[in-house]
């Protein structure tokens, strides 16, 4: 089976900017593909060019194994999309918001595949309620009825979560695991929140200025056997001489302003307990994955815009 999204070379380019750069990865059908990066590293753009809104300078889209722009409408026609904050009639039910979009997308789904479909995001209670008096969260839900409504193969979400409260997030989260392992549908969902994906993704791919850093099954990319641990001392500068002197002294990381050490998860307790013998007063012992490092790292960076 060719996979669901195949994207090679793909490139952007603005006047002074490339959004996007040279940007290859695949998706494989089922699953959730997460799409990381800061914001401003180019998710929407190549978001926007998998639904044929932004024209690819160079480069070249598959879905389902047939090149996007020679197949638009076939292709996109098994396709659902929540980009931004959810297209709503907001004076218009949440009943007949999904029945609007499901004669827009060709489907005129009847009352019963409606009322369903309200009921597995939550809001089958609500289905008369006009769509303006909606929370932020119940509008993400609402969006999502509507992208399902034509029963897609492929969901592309652009930032789910932005803008919700952690319930919000978490229903969600729950709604995005259950259309994969239940309903067997490809998920490509976008975030600027690494512990988030780890939650929801199976696979995840990172880019930063346009350009891929890390792509892979979420398991190995965040493999415990390579991780960091942070310790905060009471007396920083001794404890970093005491560990120099221990048989800790070839993890030590080097750089005077954080005291880390790497090591395997399995590890820490025989790390806590030399901690103890060698007399460090410890404030914190604070794993941290080589990833969510690296990930801190580049979002933290300086050509990083203030988060939104
Ligand atoms: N139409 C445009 N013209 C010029 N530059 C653009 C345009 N659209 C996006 N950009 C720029 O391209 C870069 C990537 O933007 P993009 O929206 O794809 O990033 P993102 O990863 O989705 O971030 P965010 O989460 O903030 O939306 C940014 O520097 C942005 O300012």
């Amino acid at each position: 089976m060719p996979p669901v999204i195949s994207v090679s070379h793909l490139t952007k380019q603005y006047p002074g900017l490339r959004a996007v750069d040279d940007l290859s990865f695949t998706v494989e059908e089922g699953g959730v593909y997460g799409f990381l990066g800061q914001n401003g590293a180019g998710k929407s753009t190549t978001i926007r060019m998998l639904l044929t809104l932004v024209q690819p300078t160079a480069g070249r889209i598959e879905l389902f194994g047939k090149e996007l722009y020679a197949h638009r409408h076939e292709v996109l026609a098994q396709v659902g999309t929540v980009i931004e904050r959810p297209d709503l009639y907001k004076y218009l039910t949440a009943y007949d918001n999904v029945r609007l979009m499901s004669e827009l997308s060709g489907v005129r789904a009847d009352r019963a595949r409606i009322m369903k479909q309200l009921e597995q995001v939550g809001l089958a209670d609500r289905a008369t309620s006009k769509a303006k008096t909606f929370s932020q969260g119940m509008k993400q839900r609402l969006g999502l009825a509507c992208a399902l409504i034509h029963n897609p193969r492929l969901l592309i979400l652009d930032e789910p979560t932005n803008g919700l409260d952690p319930q919000g997030i978490a229903d969600v989260r729950r709604l995005l695991r259950h259309l994969s392992r239940e309903e067997g549908k490809t998920i490509l969902v976008s975030s600027h929140l690494l512990a988030e994906m780890e939650l929801v993704a199976d696979s995840m791919l990172i880019i930063d200025r346009g350009r891929k850093v890390a792509e892979g099954r979420v398991q190995e990319l965040l493999n415990p056997d390579d991780m960091r641990v942070e310790l905060t001392a009471a007396d920083p500068a001794s404890a970093r001489a005491a560990l120099a002197r221990s048989t800790w002294a070839t993890r030590l990381e080097p750089g005077a302003d954080r005291l880390l050490l790497r090591l395997a998860r399995t590890e820490v307790p025989a790390l806590n307990r030399d901690l103890v013998a060698l007399g460090i007063d410890v404030l914190a012992l604070q794993p941290r994955h080589s990833l969510e490092d690296y990930f801190l790292s580049i979002t933290q960076s300086a050509h990083a815009p203030a988060a939104r």
